[in-house]
């Protein structure tokens, strides 16, 4: 069977202008056309699964065949080069398994007080009535979170190499986006690209110089890195270029998720006042007082809900590809050797007949049990399989303690009444999110 192919792609740019125009529209409506659909990233043809189970199929049952590659991560590996996101399947399992102690849940607690440090830092110039620009705040914040657990050294660098750290990533961000999209940008001459390849090159100089510092002396600062240097029973461990790929990775993997998604969830918390003020009765009946940890996660039930509805309707990562590595079929499709597929969470996760009135933000769909792991939903917001996010616990610790935090002591308004839009490149981010502080006033 023939795949279909999506109206309205135009020579050389493809389906650009939808993807840019009103990307959460046009990937939603793929599923009208058939089960795979192709679309054009550019001159690139891609095919869109669209049904959870096919997406499991890609994900899970035939991994092998559908290996890490495609047009998303084709553009990324060129800065995340062989890290544990963008590697192919043939490195991975070893890289795995050196990676994922420090991602262990016994290790992960040791992380929570660096975490509530950088929260009252970022936070505690706020006001009330201060108008804060959101994404720009969840990404500082975030930007810590994931810089000080990796690093124990940096914090006390100072704020201005905090700000070019946070510029470069950015940087190489906004650049996999347009690389994507449009494979030979890149190889242009064009001050864009110089920049690029500057904030690259200063990222990996600056990781580098660490590296080579904790070789040298070898103490366990605590912090991630000293994880990622260390051996395992065999004597195998990973190589500085290894290690510095992975420390990019989890830059690029880490930061922009995690301030999306705590932007996404303060957006709907700002547009409802019932919800809000009964989270933040939550956490002040479970916790009056003092910093909150990871310890305390577990007993804001309603706001893991809301984490999990805010995870489905806005799934931050809201594409992600992979290569056919051999000629195939999926769903009776024939599938050639070298084609991207490309999955996205934004889609299935808003199909009707998964989710009844999927563009509604309704916590009331989730249990207390479900909550954020969501056991049987066709939910992808972390993909699936041994692919999965290794930071997902980490992040979504992070999310409950940082949102607790603020909703104990501030109601966020929003600045204007219709819905904020989507910015949708690498990560779907609200543009422009401002919300207005408000002090809650406890009786
Ligand atoms: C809300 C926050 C986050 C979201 C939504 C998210 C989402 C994802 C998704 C969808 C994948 C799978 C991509 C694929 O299958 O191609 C992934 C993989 C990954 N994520 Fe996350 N992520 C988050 C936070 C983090 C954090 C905090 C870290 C590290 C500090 C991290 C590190 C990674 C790594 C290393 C992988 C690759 C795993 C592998 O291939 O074995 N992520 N993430």
């Amino acid at each position: 069977m023939t795949v279909t192919h999506a109206p309205g792609a135009v020579p050389l740019i493809g389906h650009l202008p939808q993807l840019l125009r009103a990307p959460e529209q046009f990937i939603a409506s793929l599923p009208e056309h058939g089960d795979v659909v192709q679309i054009m990233l550019g001159t690139q043809p891609t095919y869109v699964v669209c049904r959870p189970d096919l997406a499991e199929q890609v994900l899970v049952n035939r991994n092998r065949v559908f290996d890490k590659g495609g047009p998303f991560f084709d553009s990324v590996g060129e800065f995340l080069g062989d890290g544990l996101a963008s590697c192919p399947d043939a490195g991975h399992t070893r890289m795995r398994r050196l990676v994922q102690p420090a991602f262990r849940r016994t290790r992960i607690p040791s992380y929570s007080d660096t975490i509530a440090d950088q929260l009252t830092e970022v936070t505690e110039g706020w006001r009330d009535g201060q108008v804060v620009n959101t994404v720009h705040d969840m990404q500082q914040l975030s930007m810590r979170f994931v810089v000080n657990t990796m690093f124990a050294g940096w914090a006390a660098e100072g704020a201005e190499a905090e700000q070019r750290t946070r510029a470069a990533v950015e940087t190489l961000v906004r650049g996999a986006f347009v690389r994507m999209v449009l494979p030979w940008f890149g190889r242009l001459p064009l001050p864009n690209n110089w920049h690029y390849s500057g904030a690259k090159r200063r990222l990996y100089e600056r990781i580098d110089a660490t590296v080579a510092e904790y070789r040298r002396d070898g103490a366990d600062r605590g912090d991630l890195l000293s994880m990622l240097i260390g051996r395992d029973e065999n004597g195998d461990g990973l190589s500085d270029e290894e290690i510095r790929d992975q420390a990019v990775t989890f830059f690029i993997a880490g930061i922009g998720t995690t301030a999306a998604t705590l932007s996404w969830t303060l957006y709907f918390l700002s547009r409802d006042s019932t919800l809000d003020a009964q989270i933040a009765e939550e956490v002040r009946q479970a916790r009056p007082t003092g910093p909150i940890g990871y310890d305390d996660t577990g007993s804001f039930p309603l706001l893991r809900r809301t984490v999990s509805e805010s995870m489905r309707i806005k799934p931050v990562a809201w594409m992600y590809t992979r290569k056919a590595i051999a000629d195939t079929e999926l769903a009776g499709h024939r599938i050639p050797s070298g084609m991207g597929i490309l999955v996205s969470p934004y889609l299935l996760q808003h199909r009707a007949d998964a989710f009844a009135d999927p563009e509604r933000f309704d916590v009331c769909r989730w249990s207390e049990q479900e909550d954020v792991r969501f056991r049987g939903a066709p939910m992808f917001p972390f993909g699936k399989g041994a692919r999965r996010c290794i930071g997902d616990e980490f992040a979504i610790n992070n999310i409950i303690v940082t949102l607790a935090t603020l909703l104990r002591r501030w109601r966020l308004e929003p600045m204007i009444k219709g819905p904020v839009t989507s910015s949708a490149r690498s990560m779907l981010e609200p543009k422009a999110l401002r919300l207005r502080l408000r002090a809650r006033r406890w009786a």
